[in-house]
């Protein structure tokens, strides 16, 4: 199973390598935070934590190429690729790269103002990676708290991990296109979302006019986009939350409660997001002689 000194024999500065690479990934692009952050979470649900993410095909068909994750930045997978070439030049062939991803997604949070936390290692990286396996395993935008609950329960996660890690969207950027429903097209009766704040809908209105380049991508967090902090949840008691999952936790009744708690109390929210993302880890891990230990992250030994 996993367990934090993992590699004590076999690579005992690994931890040390890659923070000292992703503190100067994060010097040349704060993007580097959001993207790495985003890209543990779109491992773990597809496949379990085991880099199948990472893998890119000539010929398209790998999840990476998937439509959920064709927005996932390429600064997260070039952290990735940074952090495996430095731990190899010290320790060749011994370190996963989906431990690798697991060390980096937490160092970026602990580098951006978030918290520090231990994780386990000790993961394999896997040998299947298909655009169509991801279809119907990553959360949608428009999902309801009850939808949430579902997909998060089925990677054994609870409603309070659910929260406490949609509490990522306190950095990154998303495109006008993820949310323009919400501003143009809601309902019958209602053509902007009432749920929305209407001072921020008339700001996103502005950033996002109907039609805009789908290109265009704004924080996700209108007050702290570069802090990794509990602004996400005191947008959500304001009525500043950016998707529909995201404004639906404070809306429903089941889950408005650790959204105020979260709200009020930073150092509750970072001990719930620490304990979420350890959990997140151990989604369907391959261990033992499961998988392989790949040399390069982004294809099969
Ligand atoms: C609860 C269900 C979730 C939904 C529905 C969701 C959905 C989304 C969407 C639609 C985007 C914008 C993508 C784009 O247009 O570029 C986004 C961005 C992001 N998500 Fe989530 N997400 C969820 C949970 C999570 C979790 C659990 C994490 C990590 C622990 C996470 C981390 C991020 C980050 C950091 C970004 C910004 C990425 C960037 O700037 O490159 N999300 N998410
Ligand atoms: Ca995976
Ligand atoms: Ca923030």
């Amino acid at each position: 199973q996993l367990f934090p000194n993992f590699y004590r024999s076999t690579c005992p500065n690994v931890e040390s390598i890659v923070r000292q690479a992703v503190t100067r990934k994060i010097q040349q692009t704060f993007v580097t935070v959001p993207a790495t952050l985003r890209l543990f979470f779109h491992d773990c649900f597809v496949e379990g934590c085991d880099g199948s993410v990472l893998i890119s095909s000539p010929r398209g068909d790998a999840e990476k190429d998937a439509p959920d994750n064709l927005s996932l930045a390429g600064d997260g997978f070039d952290t990735v690729i940074k952090a495996k070439q430095a731990v190899e030049a010290q320790c060749p062939g011994v370190v996963s790269c989906a431990d690798i991803l697991t060390i980096a997604a937490r160092d970026v949070v602990a580098l951006s103002g978030g918290p520090n936390f231990q994780v386990e290692l000790g993961r394999r990286d896997g040998r299947i990676s298909f655009r169509w396996r991801v279809t119907g395993n990553l959360p949608g935008p428009t999902f309801s708290v009850n939808l949430l609950n579902w997909i998060f329960r089925k990677n054994n996660l609870t409603q309070t991990d659910m929260i406490a890690l949609s509490g990522a969207h306190t950095v990154g950027f998303s495109h006008c296109t993820r949310f323009a429903n919400r501003l143009y097209s809601f309902n019958s009766t209602h053509r902007t979302d009432p749920s929305l704040n209407p001072t921020y809908a008339r700001q996103l209105m502005q950033a996002c006019p109907r039609n805009v380049n789908p290109l265009v991508a704004i924080n996700m967090d209108p007050t702290t986009p570069n802090s990794f902090d509990n602004a996400y949840f005191k947008n959500l008691v304001n009525g500043e939350g950016l998707f529909t999952s995201d404004q639906g936790l404070f809306t429903s009744f089941q889950s408005r409660a650790t959204v105020n708690a979260f709200a009020s109390n930073q150092a509750s929210f970072f001990s719930a997001f620490s304990a979420a993302m350890v959990r997140l880890g151990r989604t369907g891990v391959k261990t033992g002689r499961q998988g392989e230990i790949r040399r390069d992250c982004s294809a099969f030994n």
